[in-house]
C-alpha cells in the first residue's frame, strides 16, 4: 500500500512537472496518466478550487514580502531549554519547566541556595505521582480536577506529564473532551495564569510584535482557534483558548513533543455568543464577531508572522474554526505553509482508521459499503474525501465511482443535485435523487452500512434509525462523533441495545464500557487525538514542509495496524486510550518513513531506523539533575540531615 501511494504521488509530481512537455506521453502511459490526474483533481469543481486538496502538491511558494527570523537565538529569552546554572535556585522553584518541588535532592538544594525553602523531606517522582493521585481523587467535579491539573502544569510541568502518562485513561477526559468543553464555557471564571497568546482585531498591523512577546524562540507547533465552533458547543470566542491549550497538552503527553515547542493561540475577533458578551467575567473582546476582509487580513498577517518569528517549518494546526472559514483557510494556506486542519484532516484520518479496522470484522472492503453522513461540516466532508482517496487507491476506481458510495444529509436533508444553493465542498457529494428531509427516511431508502454523525445534534440516531440499521446489516457500523459527550448522536449503550448487540460503534468522546447480554464491550473513541499528535511529531522529525491528504491516509493505515484482534473481539476498533502514546510513536514513525520515501522530508541526513530516531526526540518526564553531576558528592543519609 505504502509503495502504491508513493508511486501515485511520484507520478503525479512528475506529470505536473512535465505537463507541457512531450516527455509525459513517452514516459507515462495514457491509463496511468488519467488515473493520476483524476486522483490529483479529486474534489475539483468548476472554479478550480479543490475542497479536499487531495494530493495537492504544488511546491510551497515563498511569500515575497517578508523575511524569516527563523529560530535564531539572538535577541530573545528562552524559557524551555535552560542550561543548568543559567537560572537561580529560587527561580527554579517558580519555573514550571525546571521545578522539581520536593524532588530536589539535599545536594541540589544546598548548591542552588534553596535549602530551607522547601520542607526537609525529599521525594521521588513516583511518590509525587501518588500524592497527585490522592489530591485528584479528593475532588468530585471534573472541572475542579481540570483546574487541579492545570495548576500542576503551571507549577511542575514534568510532574504533570509524568502523572498523565501514568493515568492516561483517567486524565484524558479531563484535559480533553468532555471536560475541556466545560473549561472553555467557563474560561473567564477559571482563568488563573496566562498560557499562550491572544491576538485581537486591534492588533492588526502589529501581529508580529505580539508574537515576539512570546518568550520561546524555538516554537515548532502552534494550535490556533478563533473560537467560532468549539467542539459541538458553538461560538465561545476568546474562551475557546481551552482547546489549543488542551490539544497541545496532548501533543506533549501523547506524542512526547517538548512543552516549550508548543504554543496555543487564540485569535479574538469578537463573539456572537450573547451569554459571553453579557458575562462580566468574559475575558475576550465584547463585540460582535468581525468577518470579511479585515478578518482575512488578520489571519494572513498571523500566518506570515508565524513564519517570520519561528520559521517556515513551524506547524500550524487550525482547530475549531467555523465551517466556512475552516475550508477556506485550508485551501488558501495548505500549499504555502506547514499547516493542517485537525477537524477536517485529523478527524478524517482517525475515522478512516476505524473503518479499516472494522472491515476486519465485516470481512469486506470499503468499496462494498454504503456510507451515510449525518452533517456535512468539517469532519464529515473531510472523512468523505479521505474515504474517496482510500477507495481510489485501493480499488483502482474512478473518483465518481468512489463518490457513488457516499451519501450526505445536512440540516436541510439529503444533499441532492436539485438544491438551489450548495456550498462548494458539498457539491461533489450531491445525488440525483428526490429530496428527503428526515434522516430515518434516508436510512430506509439509502440503506447505509455505515452511519457517521458529526452534526452536534444529540440523540439524532434515534432507536428507529438504529433498529433500521440492524435490520439492513449483519454488522452495522455507527460512528457518533459529536463532542463533547452530551452532543453524541447516541450512546454506545443505546447502539448496542437497539441493534441487539450487532453494532460496531465508535464515539468522539469517551464512554464507559457497555454491558449487553451479560457481555462487556469497550467501545472505541474515534477522536483525532489518535492522529494529530502523531502527525505533529512526524512533521517535526522529518521536516515535512506541506501536509497533503496522503499523509493522513498513511497515518490512518498505520493506526489501523495497531488494532489487535483482541480489541476487535471486545467490540473496539481503536487501540485502548492508554496505548495512545505508543500508537502515536508507531504512526509517526510510519509517516516519517513515508515522507522520506516520497522525497518530501527535509531533515538530513535521513535516519536509517526511523522509529529509533523518532523515539530519540521525545520529551522525558523524568527529572534532570539540577546541578552538574560532579557536584553530587555523598552527603550521608539525606533523610537524616
Ligand atoms: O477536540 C475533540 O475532541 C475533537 C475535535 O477536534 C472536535 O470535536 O472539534
Ligand atoms: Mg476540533
Amino acid at each position: 500500500m505504502l509503495k502504491k501511494i508513493i508511486k501515485i504521488y511520484k507520478s503525479t509530481v512528475y506529470v505536473l512537472q512535465n505537463l507541457n512537455s512531450k516527455k509525459v506521453n513517452d514516459k507515462v502511459n495514457r491509463l496511468s496518466f488519467e488515473k493520476i490526474l483524476s486522483i490529483s483533481m479529486l474534489g475539483k469543481v468548476k472554479n478550480n478550487m479543490s475542497p479536499s486538496g487531495l494530493l495537492s502538491q504544488t511546491p510551497r511558494k515563498s511569500l515575497p514580502d517578508f523575511e524569516t527570523e527563523g529560530t535564531s537565538l539572538l535577541g530573545c529569552a528562552c524559557m524551555g531549554d535552560k542550561t543548568p546554572g543559567a537560572v537561580s535556585g529560587f527561580d527554579r522553584l517558580n519555573n514550571p519547566a525546571l521545578n522539581k518541588s520536593l524532588a530536589f535532592s539535599i545536594n541540589e538544594r544546598q548548591l542552588l541556595g534553596i535549602h530551607g525553602l522547601l520542607p526537609p523531606v525529599v521525594k521521588t517522582q513516583n511518590e509525587q505521582i501518588k500524592h497527585c493521585k490522592l489530591r485528584l481523587d479528593r475532588l468530585n467535579d471534573p472541572l475542579d480536577k481540570y483546574i487541579y491539573l492545570m495548576d500542576l502544569l503551571d507549577f511542575n510541568e514534568k510532574l504533570l506529564y509524568a502523572f498523565v502518562k501514568n493515568h492516561i485513561q483517567e486524565t484524558m477526559p479531563l484535559l480533553y473532551t468532555p471536560t475541556v468543553g466545560s473549561a472553555c464555557q467557563k474560561w473567564g471564571f477559571i482563568y488563573r495564569r496566562p498560557r499562550g497568546v491572544y491576538i485581537t482585531m486591534y492588533d492588526k498591523g502589529h501581529v508580529y510584535e505580539v508574537l515576539k512577546n512570546w518568550p520561546e524562540c524555538d516554537v515548532r507547533v502552534i494550535v490556533v482557534t478563533d473560537g467560532e465552533r468549539i467542539l459541538g458547543l458553538g461560538d465561545q470566542g476568546a474562551c475557546g483558548m481551552g482547546i489549543p491549550v488542551g490539544k497541545l497538552a496532548l501533543y506533549t503527553a501523547i506524542a512526547g513533543i517538548k512543552p516549550h515547542f508548543c504554543l496555543p493561540i487564540t485569535i479574538d475577533v469578537g463573539t456572537n455568543n450573547e451569554c459571553h458578551i453579557k458575562d462580566p467575567l468574559y475575558p475576550g473582546i465584547k463585540e460582535k464577531r468581525r468577518t470579511g476582509k479585515e478578518y482575512d487580513e488578520l489571519i494572513d498577517e498571523f500566518m506570515k508572522g508565524v513564519v517570520q518569528r519561528w520559521g517556515s517549518h513551524c506547524l500550524v494546526q487550525f482547530e475549531d474554526f467555523g465551517n466556512k472559514n475552516a475550508f477556506r483557510f485550508l485551501e488558501k494556506y495548505r500549499n504555502y505553509f506547514c499547516m493542517f486542519n485537525d477537524d477536517i484532516q485529523g478527524t478524517a484520518s482517525v475515522v478512516l482508521a476505524g473503518l479499516i479496522a472494522a472491515m476486519r470484522i465485516t470481512k469486506n472492503k470499503l468499496i462494498d459499503h454504503v456510507i451515510l453522513f449525518q452533517g456535512a461540516g468539517e469532519a464529515n466532508i473531510g472523512i468523505a474525501n479521505l474515504c474517496v482517496l482510500a477507495m481510489m487507491t485501493d480499488e483502482n476506481i474512478t473518483e465518481e465511482k468512489a463518490r457513488e458510495k457516499i451519501w450526505m444529509v445536512d440540516s436541510k436533508g439529503l444533499i441532492v443535485k436539485s438544491r438551489n444553493e450548495l456550498e462548494i465542498q458539498k457539491r461533489p457529494f450531491a445525488k440525483d435523487h428526490e429530496a428527503l428531509k428526515d434522516l430515518l427516511d434516508v436510512v430506509k431508502k439509502v440503506k447505509p452500512t455505515i452511519l457517521v454523525g458529526a452534526a452536534a445534534v444529540p440523540g439524532s440516531f434515534t432507536p428507529e434509525i438504529l433498529q433500521e440499521m440492524a435490520r439492513n446489516n449483519e454488522r452495522p457500523i455507527v460512528f457518533a462523533l459529536s463532542n463533547p459527550t452530551c452532543k453524541a448522536e447516541c450512546t454506545p449503550q443505546q447502539a448496542y441495545e437497539e441493534t441487539k448487540g450487532k453494532v460496531i460503534y465508535a464515539s468522539g468522546s469517551p464512554f464507559p464500557p457497555v454491558t449487553y447480554n451479560n457481555q462487556t464491550f469497550i467501545t472505541g473513541q474515534g477522536n483525532n487525538a489518535y492522529i494529530f499528535p502523531a502527525i505533529g511529531l512526524a512533521t517535526m522529525c522529518a521536516g515535512i514542509p506541506n501536509l497533503s491528504d496522503d499523509y493522513f491516509f498513511i497515518a490512518a493505515e498505520a493506526l489501523a495496524n495497531q488494532v489487535k484482534e483482541s480489541y476487535l473481539e471486545e467490540g473496539c476498533i481503536y487501540p485502548p486510550i492508554d496505548m495512545l502514546p505508543e500508537c502515536s510513536i508507531k504512526v509517526a514513525s510510519t509517516v516519517v518513513e513515508y515522507a522520506y520515501k516520497r522525497g518530501s522530508a527535509t531533515v538530513l541526513p535521513e535516519p536509517s531506523d526511523k522509529e529509533k530516531f523518532v523515539r530519540a526526540q521525545l520529551y522525558r518526564t523524568e527529572y534532570e539533575p539540577a546541578i552538574p553531576s560532579f557536584y553530587e558528592v555523598p552527603l550521608g543519609d539525606q533523610k537524616n540531615i
